[in-house]
């Protein structure tokens, strides 16, 4: 599904400044994008009116060319925080969104299993209720939840920043190796440079409401957690986000393509599952 951004401008009626101002930027299909800025510059806000439950207060966000006029099964949401039902088990949660999507009742069981296995749970986890999983595991299960609605857009925002930083690696692995199977499009929120650096094609870096630099990342697909820092073009690519988060705010919005060493424009292959996510007993996270 192509997400397109015109001329968006949001203000909220609480607040004087605008969050968002004149955003233009187009996502294609398939396509994993990542959305960096300072606190405040306007990335949630962004991915709401993605997400269709945030209304424009001028421009417009279309999906396949379509405005998007409010919620849909089609784009998925993952929040910091997992929106697991607290009462309900995980068999539950789940089977709430499958339900919401008019699956048999006598089909689910088979579905919901293979969603818990894709995003790593063991399936004893289907009579344990939320409060009972560690926050990687909530978060696993909230993916499991997300990707019930067979959503064509994942929509993240900033959904392993109250992890560890080991379980965070691990989520980012589950995260890349679903959209490499699923070849869904992914348009994810971070304050983290290296997550964005790890995780993305592109790189939309907002500040102050402005889309300020449209990034296309030019290292190789496999990004192995340990060995980011020695990948060719790191160093350039993570000063270039430096600078472009910590520029004057009033600097005019610019887009930039890097280039590897050699001088040639990088292009994605065909993305390759880059992580195994297998779950055992030792597993805390
Ligand atoms: N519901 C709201 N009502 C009023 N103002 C809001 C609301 N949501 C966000 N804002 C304001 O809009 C601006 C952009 O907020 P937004 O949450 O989109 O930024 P962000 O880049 O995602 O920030 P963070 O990284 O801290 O989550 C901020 O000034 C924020 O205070």
């Amino acid at each position: 599904m192509d997400l397109a951004v015109h001329d968006l401008g949001v203000t909220y009626k609480t607040k004087a400044a605008p969050a968002l101002r004149a955003v233009n930027l187009d996502i294609k299909s398939g396509s994993f994008v990542v959305l960096v800025g300072p606190s405040g510059s306007g990335k949630s806000t962004l991915l709401r009116c993605l997400a269709g439950i945030e209304s424009p207060t001028s421009g417009h966000v279309t999906a396949d060319a379509e405005p998007i006029l409010g919620r849909d099964p089609s784009r998925g949401m993952v929040f910091q925080r997992d929106i697991l039902f607290p009462w309900a088990t995980i068999r539950a949660n789940v089977a709430f969104a499958l339900q919401a999507k008019g699956t048999p009742k006598r089909d689910m069981e088979p579905i919901i299993d293979e969603l818990l296995t894709v995003v790593g749970l063991p399936l004893e986890v289907k009579r344990q209720r939320p409060v009972a999983l560690s926050g990687g595991m909530r978060q696993r299960a909230g993916i499991a939840r997300m990707l019930a609605g067979e959503p064509e857009v994942m929509l993240m925002d900033e959904p392993f920043a109250a992890l560890d930083a080991q379980t965070r690696l691990r989520m980012q692995d589950l995260v890349t190796d679903l959209w490499s199977r699923l070849g869904r499009t992914v348009v994810f929120v971070t304050h983290d440079v290296d997550e964005a650096i790890r995780l993305s094609q592109t790189i939309f870096v907002l500040r102050d409401g402005q889309l300020a630099a449209t990034i296309e990342n030019p290292l190789p697909p496999e990004r192995p957690a340990g060995k980011l820092a020695d990948a060719a073009g790191y160093s350039d690519l993570r000063r270039r986000l430096h600078d472009e988060l910590h520029e004057t705010a009033n600097s005019p919005p610019r887009s930039t393509t890097l280039r590897r060493p050699s001088g040639r424009l990088a292009s994605w292959q065909t993305p390759q599952a880059t992580a195994t996510f297998a779950v055992d007993s030792t597993m805390s996270s």
